[in-house]
C-alpha cells in the first residue's frame, strides 16, 4: 500500500531551487534511502514533507490525504516525524524529559517510554542526562526516540550517521533494523552511501534538487549510484566549435 506520495513537488530557498519538480512514492513498511552530494537538496525535500518548509509546486499526499495547507503540527497527528539534520534536542533537559515532551503529542500506538528504551538500550542508562551532556550517537539515537515518542506512521530521518563514530552509527543502524522489523515505513538521508545501500529497500540519489537515479537497492550497484551521485552518468554537452 502507498504511505507517501510525493507529485511534482519544488521547494525554494529564495531565488534558489533547492528541489525541482520531484516525484516518488513510498510503501508501508518501506525503507527508501535518499543519497546525494552536499546541496542535492535532500534536507530540503524531507522538511518540505514535514510541513517545516513551504511547497513551491506539486505536492504530497500521505495515506491519501493531500497534505496542502497543513501544517507542521497537524502533520506530527497524522503520523508524519521528522528527525531533523542537527538533532535538534532541548540540551537542558534530561533524555527522559525529551522524550516526554514528544510523549505529549503522541497519537495511539505501541510506542511509549517503555517500548522506546527497549528499542534503544543505550538511552536506558542515561534517562536522566542532560541531552546536552551526551555524544553525537547518543543525541541522535534520543532524537530518533523522541520522534518514535509520537507514534508516527512515516518516520524522516535526516543524516542518519554525520559526524557519528563507527561504532555508534552501528547502534543506530541496529535500531533502524529494530523499527523495520516492527512494520515502520522510513525515508532516510545517508551520506554513507554502503549504510543506505544495506538498510533500505530502494534508494533515490539527488543531483541538483532532481532524482537522478531511483532504484530498488537488489537492482543497482554501488558503481551506478555513484555515478549518478556525480552526474557521470548523464549524457555530455557537445562542445561548441
Ligand atoms: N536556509 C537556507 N537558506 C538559503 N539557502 C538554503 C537554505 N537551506 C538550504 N539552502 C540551499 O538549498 C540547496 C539545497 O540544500 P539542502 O540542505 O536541501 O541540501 P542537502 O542535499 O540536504 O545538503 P546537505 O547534505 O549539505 O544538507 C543548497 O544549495 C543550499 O545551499
Amino acid at each position: 500500500m502507498t504511505l507517501l506520495e510525493v507529485e511534482n513537488l519544488a521547494a525554494r530557498h529564495g531565488l534558489l531551487q533547492a528541489v525541482r519538480g520531484v516525484s516518488f512514492t513510498v510503501d508501508q513498511g518501506e525503507i527508501l534511502a535518499i543519497v546525494g552530494a552536499n546541496g542535492a537538496g535532500k534536507s530540503t525535500l524531507l522538511r518540505t514533507i514535514a510541513g517545516a518548509h513551504p511547497a513551491a509546486q506539486g505536492g504530497v499526499r500521505f495515506d491519501g490525504t493531500d497534505l496542502a495547507g497543513v501544517p507542521a503540527h497537524k502533520r506530527v497527528g497524522l503520523g508524519i516525524a521528522l528527525v531533523p539534520e542537527g538533532r535538534k534536542l532541548f540540551g537542558e533537559l534530561t533524555v527522559e524529559e525529551n522524550l516526554a515532551v514528544a510523549g505529549r503529542r503522541s497519537r495511539p500506538g505501541p510506542w511509549d517510554l517503555k517500548a522506546v528504551l527497549d528499542a534503544f538500550p543505550m538511552l536506558e542508562p542515561l534517562r536522566g542526562h542532560r541531552a546536552s551532556s551526551l555524544s553525537g550517537g547518543q543525541q541522535q539515537a534520543t532524537s530518533i526516540a523522541r520522534a518514535l515518542m509520537t507514534n508516527p506512521r512515516l518516520l524522516l530521518i535526516d543524516e542518519v550517521s554525520l559526524g557519528l563514530a563507527p561504532v555508534a552509527v552501528d547502534a543506530v543502524y541496529e535500531s533502524v533494523r529494530t523499527l523495520k522489523d516492527a512494520g515502520a515505513t522510513l525515508l532516510i538521508v545517508e551520506q554513507d552511501l554502503g549504510r543506505a545501500l544495506s538498510v533500505a529497500d530502494r534508494v533515490l540519489c539527488f543531483l541538483e534538487g532532481r532524482i537522478a537515479l531511483s532504484a530498488p537497492t537488489g537492482e543497482v550497484t554501488r558503481e551506478q549510484v555513484t555515478a549518478a551521485y556525480f552526474g557521470l552518468d548523464r549524457p555530455s554537452v557537445p562542445e561548441q566549435t
